[in-house]
């Protein structure tokens, strides 16, 4: 939307500087108050066009002959003109202006508009480091940037004056121009060149002695450009002080005996959270998976004195170590098998932030590939380049999709972001629809994570268009990073017209190999001390998880299941032995072990509890382990629950993840659950299935068979209660399918056992559907059942 040009009167003439841009509210009347379009003024008819008496007509021919090859010098609108060179004011968002030089006027072909390109002044507000910036500023006082960019005709306000603090003082003794000159609001005083992002300024100069005109723009570039620190140029001392650096090298030993995978040698890298990232800052060392260096300096260190001591990690037993590193919400050192993935979000996110471009990317794969682990990885590190000023900064927000009541709330929560304001989702959306569409040229980029995006599709798509479309806005630089488990989910609820417009980056996380989910469970058990997890058994537990989903998480559920599992039985080993012996001297300090962990020798080995026996082997994860830790988890309650589910339950199941697998979204409505089902019963070979279904079709057909019959009788007032109020012909038709096939019955138990959602709208016609437990839960429990075997239900 192009900011109106139209001003109320009330608006009178007030300046200050507010949010990087000045707030000026003027009474001029430069532009007049009537809407002329703008129109090209071309270089040798210059006098010809700009003379206001000559006729439209006039000008109209004279244009037409100046278009064919001859430069633009100047624009014209009303009688406003505007020239290469001049300094002009830029209307923003409210009664915000910025302050720029023309540098050239183009045609933008796509979107037919006039345009012109832009030189930026800063104002002291868009400086963000409070601790370099100046302090010596003046009210109406801008640096000159070495930023461009280019903005429609239509955002230009009026003319600026910017002049040296000597020239000001001359014209202006007082301090600053009478209310009621042509001047006021409109005069500023540069002395100064700024690289904002970097803090860093030129020295000063009279402005008179570095510009005077278009031609000058250049050597001002140049001059702002050389003076200042550009934020990803490292100058020489940033390359002497990485030499300093400490360089954390995870060593490719095999002091443990577990065979390794060979692999590059790889740093470490620490960072936990993005926002932890900022504080701790000390001693790192980063390395992206291109092998850039991401260099941080590293704290002062004082020798250490005789007195050792030992680290919490060093007290703690191994067990209490693995079970930690390999819990799911650990944040590893570092992600295996997904380099490249990381690559190509980096470089993407990089490239964004670094042109200050909006973009964004469409991540897509099964649960548990690592695709938010990644995404966060890659936000961790560009937040390190910022803070090592080596990138320029930017907003991060993460906003998911489980996580919000409503979709709507996502707006709000992206508003808050950018400017702190909590506000209603309504007038969120609002500002953010002004504020992408009008220009703000230093905007700060941001980065949104939307994660479990399949969750803020299914109630309100526009939602979803709104965040894949701003990216694309001229001034929006929002770069988005929408995280789903559907490949194509931008087609199936936006069109296949819309989502190709939207010109979405796509990247596919596969699910991960047996190598691979061992290669991860094997980083994480990396410093461990004592081999409390064979080999064999990681080596199981990966490939029965790959067999299935290639889902690191669940193989590290399972592992680490499996290590509490081992613990207990070192702990009643030990228990058995001290029992045996009661008098040795030794038992005191095996109880000792155990209460501050574990015993460990003088060499670091784990004493106490490391198997002597080795037919036992207890207290070391085995195959027997993992298997345990399998069955234990296919045998948790709601395991059970879901295999003593009758048939139809089992089939309705199958229906609506059939469902929600052919949408990629996460409910469906009752009918179509109905006609999957029918559909899965046509495509299955299963007597009781079909045996099933027939019962069902004769039901529909009237010829009621006894036992689906008096059910449906039995549960008439529940079916009422969650059945839609609408009396549509197709509604009712739907319902009446669900019903005969036993559906409505099945889904009325499952969702009292919490197994499914139902709902039916206020103001919706029809019922919906949703899943309450993990889908992974229904597939583990069903996927090998003989009942419903080859319905879908297997990973
Ligand atoms: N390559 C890897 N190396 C180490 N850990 C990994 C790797 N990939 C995934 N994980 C771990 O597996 C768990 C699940 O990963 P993550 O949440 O990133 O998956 P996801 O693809 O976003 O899943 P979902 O779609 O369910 O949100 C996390 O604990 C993560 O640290």
């Amino acid at each position: 939307m192009a900011p109106t040009r139209k001003r109320s009167r009330v608006e009178q003439a007030r300046q200050y500087l507010t949010g990087g841009a000045v707030f000026r509210d003027d009474s001029d009347d430069e532009l007049g108050y009537d809407d002329h379009p703008w129109e090209w003024v071309y270089g040798d008819d210059a006098a010809t066009q700009m003379t206001q008496n000559a006729t439209p007509r006039k000008r109209k021919a004279a244009e037409a002959a100046a278009s064919l090859g001859r430069p633009i010098v100047a624009a014209r609108m009303g009688r406003f003109v505007c020239r290469l060179g001049d300094t002009v004011l830029l209307k923003a968002e409210g009664s915000q202006a910025w302050v720029g030089i023309i540098c050239d006027f183009f045609e933008d072909i796509e979107e037919g508009e006039k345009m012109a390109k832009f030189m930026w002044f800063s104002s002291e507000k868009e400086i963000r480091s409070k601790s370099t910036k100046r302090t010596d500023f003046l009210a109406n006082e801008l640096y000159i940037s070495a930023a461009f960019d280019s903005n429609p005709l239509t955002t230009i306000n009026g003319t600026a004056k910017v002049m040296s603090l000597g020239e000001f003082q001359k014209e202006f003794p007082t301090g600053q121009p009478k209310k009621n000159s042509r001047d006021y609001g409109k005069v500023f005083v540069c002395r100064r060149g700024c690289n904002t992002r970097t803090t860093t300024y030129t020295d000063e100069f009279p402005w008179e002695d570095v510009y005077t005109s278009a031609a000058d723009i250049p050597a001002l570039q140049h001059l702002v450009e050389n003076q200042t620190k550009a934020t990803r140029k490292r100058g020489p001392r940033a390359q002497k002080d990485e030499g300093d650096l400490d360089e954390f090298v995870v060593p490719d030993s095999d002091d443990d005996g577990i065979p390794k995978t060979p692999r590059k040698r790889r740093k470490l890298n620490d960072a936990t959270t993005p926002t932890s990232a900022r504080k701790d800052l000390n001693a790192r060392k980063f390395l992206t998976p291109s092998h850039k260096r991401i260099v941080v300096k590293k704290a002062l260190e004082f020798t250490p004195l005789g007195t050792r001591v030992l680290s919490p990690s060093v007290l703690s037993s191994p067990f209490q170590m693995a079970r930690n590193q390999l819990h799911v919400s650990a944040v590893p050192a570092a992600l295996p098998c997904r380099e490249e993935e990381f690559q190509t979000v980096y470089s993407h996110l990089e490239a964004a932030i670094t042109e200050g471009t909006g973009s964004c990317i469409y991540i897509s794969g099964t649960p548990g590939t690592g695709k938010t682990a990644t995404v966060r990885e890659v936000v961790a590190q560009l937040q390190t380049q910022v803070l090592a000023e080596e990138l320029d900064d930017f907003i991060f927000i993460e906003i998911n999709g489980m996580k919000v009541t409503d979709p709507h709330q996502s707006y709000a929560l992206l508003w808050q972001a950018l400017r702190g304001d909590r506000v209603s989702p309504s007038h969120a959306l609002e500002l953010l629809e002004r504020e992408f569409s009008t220009p703000s040229p230093r905007r700060v980029p941001c980065v949104v994570l939307m994660d479990e995006l399949d969750q803020l599709v299914t109630k309100n798509q526009s939602v979803m268009y709104n965040f894949f479309n701003w990216p694309g806005l001229r001034h929006s630089r929002l770069i988005v990073l929408a995280v789903a488990n559907t490949m194509d989910l931008p087609e199936r609820t936006l069109s296949n017209k819309i989502s190709s417009r939207l010109g979405l980056t796509r990247i596919t996380f596969p699910g991960y190999t047996h190598d691979q989910l061992m290669l991860i469970i094997q980083s994480r058990l990396e410093g461990v001390p004592g081999n409390i997890v064979h080999p064999d058994a990681v080596q199981f537990a990966a490939r029965k998880v790959a067999a299935v989903s290639g889902d690191a998480r669940r193989a590290l559920d399972i592992c680490r299941r499996a290590v509490e599992i081992a613990e207990t039985e070192a702990i009643s080993r030990e228990d058995e032995d001290a029992a045996a012996q009661p008098a040795t001297p030794s038992r005191t300090g095996r109880n000792q072990g155990r209460a501050a962990g574990r015993v460990l020798n003088d060499t670091g080995e784990l004493d106490a509890i490391l198997p002597k026996r080795a037919t036992a082997r207890k207290g070391v994860v085995m195959i027997a382990t993992i298997k345990q830790a399998i069955n234990e988890a296919t045998s948790s309650p709601l395991q059970q629950a879901l295999r003593a589910l009758p048939l139809a339950s089992k089939v309705f199941l199958a229906g609506l993840l059939a469902r929600i697998r052919r949408t990629g979204i996460g409910e469906a409505v009752l009918g179509d659950v109905v006609d999957e089902v029918r559909k899965l019963g046509l495509m299955s070979e299963l007597q009781p299935v079909h045996d099933y279904l027939l019962a069902g079709r004769e039901v529909e057909k009237g010829e009621h068979t006894s036992a689906v019959g008096g059910a449906l009788t039995h549960l008439a007032p529940t079916l009422q209660a969650i059945t839609p109020r609408s009396k549509s012909l197709s509604v009712r038709r739907d319902n009446k399918a669900a019903r005969a096939l036993g559906l409505q019955a099945a889904a009325i138990e499952l969702a009292e056992a919490g197994i499914i959602g139902v709902e039916a709208r206020h103001g919706e016609r029809v019922g919906r559907v949703r899943l309450g437990v993990a889908d992974e839960e229904v597939r583990l429990a069903l996927g090998e059942d003989a009942e419903v075997r080859g319905l879908g239900l297997a990973s």
